[in-house]
């Protein structure tokens, strides 16, 4: 369960004045799959950092699992997996075992290794276990990003565009990976097919909540405002 309470993010801008990126929102979010979409710049990331404790609001409060984010950051981040999409930007080490280890580093170190051996063989990266990370494809290294970041067995996972930079086989696998995974999954993401298969639908726009529902009205207020409608004018109560 993740719940922002009231929470809200401004930040002091480059002219001394200070610049709302998420106005105060409060919001709780149980289902499974919920999708969070918008305009480039309307404020995702900063939802997303959010919930995973990276920022902490500056008005009202985040709670993950009852966690409060500003308290017991270290605890939530424990809970929470992240994705983004860019892989470059969360793989550590230099071969896929080592970055899969790096996860399960509370494991014995004899452990540590035939779990992450048995984790990359699951997801068909067992031929790749020792190959630089450099060298591989980009969607090997999302796979292999996905598959250290849910070693470390997060309760919730927030995946940033997790599909953006794939061609359309790679996008399919990690979808389907994704789909099927057993816990709460918020998925940033500008594939509005991928929205629809959501539980729920998060609109942001201007650093505000506009819409919050069903995929089917949520994304109809969405497609509304990028055909120019002003968010008052395009359709409403998608819940
Ligand atoms: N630390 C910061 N200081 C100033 N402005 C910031 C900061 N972080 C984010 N912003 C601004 O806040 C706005 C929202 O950013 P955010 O990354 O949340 O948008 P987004 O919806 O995820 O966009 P995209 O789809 O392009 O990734 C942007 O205009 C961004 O430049």
């Amino acid at each position: 369960m993740l719940e922002l309470d009231g929470a809200g993010v401004a930040v002091v801008d480059g002219e001394g004045g200070t610049r709302t990126l998420l106005h105060p929102t409060t919001l709780t979010l149980s289902e499974r799959r919920v999708a969070v979409v918008g305009a480039n710049g309307s404020g995702k990331s900063t939802l997303v950092r959010l919930l995973d404790g990276l920022l902490t609001p500056t008005t009202g409060a985040v709670r993950v699992h009852g966690l409060d984010t500003r308290r017991d950051g270290a605890r939530v981040r424990g809970l929470v997996g992240l994705l983004f999409a860019d892989p470059e930007a969360q793989l550590l080490m230099p071969t896929p075992l080592e970055d899969v280890a790096l996860s399960l580093r509370h494991l014995p170190r004899r452990e540590r290794t035939e779990r992450a051996t048995e984790l990359l063989v699951d997801v068909g990266l067992g031929g790749h276990l020792h190959q630089p990370v450099a060298t591989l494809s980009g969607g090997q290294k999302q796979l292999l990003a996905l598959t250290s970041v849910l070693a470390a067995e997060p309760a919730v996972l927030l995946a940033d565009e997790p599909t953006t930079l794939l061609d359309l086989r790679w996008k399919a696998h990690v979808e389907a990976l994704l789909d099927a995974l057993p816990q709460q999954v918020v998925t940033v993401t500008h594939d509005l097919e991928a929205a629809a298969r959501a539980e729920r639908v998060v609109v942001v726009d201007g650093g505000r909540i506009v819409a919050d529902g069903s995929p089917a009205a949520a994304l109809a207020t969405y497609r509304d405002l990028m055909a120019g409608l002003p968010p008052e004018l395009a359709a409403r109560d998608a819940r």
